[in-house]
Order: structure tokens, then sequence, then C-alpha cells
């Protein structure tokens, strides 16, 4: 169940120091305006999700959150510092940990190879350049690694290669490898994606539970039922810009939302029937 927001000012904060705050910010393409000024706030313990149609900004807002892409104007902080000058590879150093559309496992590492990967970077501070086997310590296992293999529920799989995991499983052993970086602020990036019911309410429940410590979560998910689970908090993108923010179900409701993203995937959904 999602906790109601209370007590919130536009950027959706309540008080508490923010992990991540942008400031307008924006990223353009040419003339393709993917990202056009977000100010935003997130804080730390709670789960945010974004929704929006195909094409609105939700994955240029992540890379630019990610320094993939730079920033055509606006500002980015962590714990209040600005973090235009950091290289993505540093991010982990600084807190900042992801998942992706797919599945980005090794194949020829174990569960617990894999996961050492996360610890790694972290204990370097990301600025690690060697192969997987220079992180390899054969049948060893860290206590980050083994804390975020416990967090992601997947003791007795820590032996076992990709191949023989299911895909929800495997989607938890990246959420693990990116826990065990010790980050502040996680980003997963439709992490439900090609997982049936079972599979969803799953990743739901676990994003529910990594909050204590202070681990604050931003979802980039499809799925509405996903969002209304499992989120704290929710804004809305369309061509770039937030329409709207706010408790899920509140922003569900939301007619610019209805009409940007709802109604137009509950048409194409009714046209099917
Ligand atoms: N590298 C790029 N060069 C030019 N245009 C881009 C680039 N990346 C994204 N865009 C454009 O920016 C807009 C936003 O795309 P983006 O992928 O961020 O949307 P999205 O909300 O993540 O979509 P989806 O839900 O389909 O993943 C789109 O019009 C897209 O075509």
């Amino acid at each position: 169940m999602s906790t109601p927001v209370v007590q919130t000012d536009d950027a959706g904060t309540a008080g508490t120091a923010p992990v991540l705050e942008l400031r307008d910010v924006a990223v353009h393409f040419g003339g393709v305006k993917a990202v056009d000024g977000i100010s935003l706030q997130l804080e730390p313990g709670r789960i945010y999700g974004i929704i929006g149609p195909n094409g609105s900004g939700k994955s240029t807002l992540i890379a630019g959150i990610t320094r993939l892409t730079g920033l055509t104007r606006g500002e980015l902080l962590l714990d209040g510092q600005p973090v235009h000058d950091v290289a993505p590879s540093r991010l982990a150093g600084r807190g900042v940990a992801r998942t992706f559309q797919t599945v980005r496992l090794l194949a020829d590492l174990t569960v617990r190879a894999n996961v050492q990967i996360g610890a790694d970077a972290r204990a370097d501070g990301g600025r690690s350049r060697r192969g997987p086997t220079g992180w390899l310590r054969p049948g060893a296992t860290s206590p980050a690694v083994a804390d975020a293999i416990a967090r992601t529920r997947l003791e007795g799989f820590e032996d076992h290669y990709p191949a023989e995991l299911s895909y929800g499983t495997q989607r938890r052993v990246e959420i693990a490898r990116a826990i065990a970086m010790g980050p502040r602020l996680l980003l997963l990036d439709e992490p439900t994606a090609g997982m049936n019911q079972t599979e969803r309410a799953e990743i739901s429940a676990l994003m529910r539970s990594m909050r204590t410590g202070g681990l604050c979560q931003l979802l980039v998910e499809h799925d509405v039922q996903m969002m209304i689970d499992t989120c704290d908090y929710v804004f809305a993108m369309n061509s770039g810009r937030l329409i709207a923010q706010g408790a899920p179900a509140e922003v569900v409701r939301d007619p610019a939302v209805q009409e940007a993203y709802l109604g137009r995937k509950w048409r194409e959904h009714a046209d099917g029937d």
C-alpha cells in the first residue's frame, strides 16, 4: 500500500534535507526539448515515481541525473553539493546507483560475483577500471555483498549463474548489485518490464522494504498499479515538463495526467478489446 504524502510543498518536500535537488533542469537535443525546466527535490527514505507517455522525457531525465547526458541548463545537487562536474563513473562514490531497462548481469559470473562488482565500486568510489576478474575473491562473501543479498532475498542463489535464474530473480540480482554500492539514491528504470504480476508484487514489496536506512528510490515505470502500490510520491511528465505531482492515487486522477497518459493508454486498451 502507498503511504499518503502530507504537508508537502510544490517541490514534493516535507521539511527534510533533500538527497537530490533539480533546479530548472533542461536537456534539449537540437530543437527537441526532451526535458524542459524541471525542478524537484527527493528526500531520504522515500520512494518517488515518474510516469508519463512514451517520449515525455523520463529516460532523458534519468540520463541527466546520472550525468550520462549533459544539461542544457539548470542545476543538479546531491546532498546540497553541485555535481555538474562529476563523471558518471564517479557517481557511485557520491551515493548514486541505478538499474537499467534491460538486464545487464555478467553471464559468466555467479550471483555473488555480480553483486561483488557493486561492493567494489563502492569501495573505490567508482574509480575502478578493472575487468571482472580483477574484482573476484573466490568463495568469499564480503559483508556488503551478504547484506545486499539478504535485503533482496537472494539467499541460496549465491553460486548460481544468471542463465540459471528466472527473469524476475535476475532483476533482483541487479538491484542487489546496486544496493551493494551502498547508495543513498537508487534509480530504477522500469525494473518490472517483462514481469508477471507475482514478480511485480515481489519487486514492489522489495522496494518498500529497502526504504529502511534512509535509502531514497526513484522509479520510472509504465505500470500505473505498480506506481500506486509502491511509491510515496509521483511526478507526472508530458513533453519534458511536470504536469502533476503528489500522492500516487491523486496524480492518476489528475485530469491532465488522464489526458496525457492514462486516457491514451486506456483508450488503446479499449480499442484492443
Ligand atoms: N539522443 C537523442 N537525440 C535526439 N532526441 C532524443 C534523444 N534522446 C531522446 N530524444 C527525444 O527526446 C524525447 C524524450 O525521450 P525519452 O526517451 O526521454 O522519453 P521517455 O519518456 O523515456 O519515453 P519511453 O517511455 O518511450 O522510454 C523524445 O522526443 C525523444 O525522441
